[in-house]
């Protein structure tokens, strides 16, 4: 599959999710509760709707994998060799709390591997794609694309981390990098600024799920960065457990 010629649809799919995402961040929304406590809101479900549409328009036999989606058995995903991976938003706790730093992602994977994503960030006018083997653009606030790579780190490590899931493990490996600052970044937002060279490194010693991680991974490995799991090997999608070993994400000056 020539993956370049349809990341331009892929892209105009976020750039709808996000703007459907923006008009409800912009009102007085409302925050539900989902079964696992997570915060949830009409704009994650909104996001899931047109992405979902456009997708199947696009690519009728590819199955989709969504957050907001129903869950699949394992008996049916088990066989998909292709699939779509998508986080309508990732970061709704940023989204209420209005940060502006939640993203709209959407992974294509094939054989366990992310190989092309697209991650928007509908309230900074931020967007990030890449295809893998190919290369990773941004498109900034005044709509310039340009083409992103990751950065060869300084004496001071750039870290960015969870501040919604700060923890022991975290900070002791934080600590044990030696000189470093902080780079403050919320949801999949962390990968892009390892990609695009504002950051150095993002260590994940706590839970996430696939479809949180896959897009903004295409992209960093895009830019010329990796995602390994800690024994050092690359983080895997459409496992039968869909929450994430730990990880780092970082150039590959890390590995
Ligand atoms: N206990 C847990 N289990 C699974 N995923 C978790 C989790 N705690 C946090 N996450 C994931 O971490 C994401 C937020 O990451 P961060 O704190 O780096 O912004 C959430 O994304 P969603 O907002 O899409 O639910 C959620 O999926
Ligand atoms: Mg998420």
């Amino acid at each position: 599959m020539h993956y370049s010629s349809i990341l331009p649809d892929v892209i105009r799919i976020a750039d709808e999710a996000s703007e459907r995402v923006l008009h409800i961040y912009e009102s007085d929304f409302k925050v539900r509760y989902k079964d696992d406590n997570s915060p949830i809101t009409a704009a994650d479900e909104a996001s899931h709707e047109v992405i979902v549409k456009g997708l199947r328009a696009l690519s009728r036999d590819i199955p989709i994998l969504s957050e907001e989606g129903k869950d699949i058995p394992w008996a049916e995903r088990q066989g998909w060799r292709r699939f779509w991976l998508v986080d309508p938003i990732d970061g709704t706790r940023d989204f209420t709390q209005r940060t502006g730093e939640f993203t709209v992602n959407i992974a294509l994977i094939e054989d366990g591997e992310p190989v092309m994503g697209v991650v928007t960030a509908p309230a900074l006018k931020e967007a990030f794609w890449g295809v893998v083997g190919e290369g990773a653009y941004k498109r900034d606030r005044t709509g310039h694309v340009h083409r992103i790579r990751v950065a060869e780190p300084k004496a001071a490590k750039r870290v960015v981390a969870s501040k919604n899931h700060m923890n022991e493990p975290t900070l002791a490996f934080i600590e044990a990098l030696g000189e470093h600052e902080l780079v403050q970044a919320g949801s999949s937002l962390k990968f892009c600024r390892i990609a695009e060279g504002h950051a150095d490194i993002y260590p994940r010693l706590g839970p996430t799920s696939e479809w949180d991680t896959a897009a903004a991974q295409a992209v960093l490995v895009a830019a010329g960065g990796r995602v390994e799991t800690l024994d050092g090997t690359p983080l895997r999608y459409g496992k039968e457990n869909v929450l994430n070993p730990n990880f780092v994400a970082a150039g590959s000056w890390y590995f």
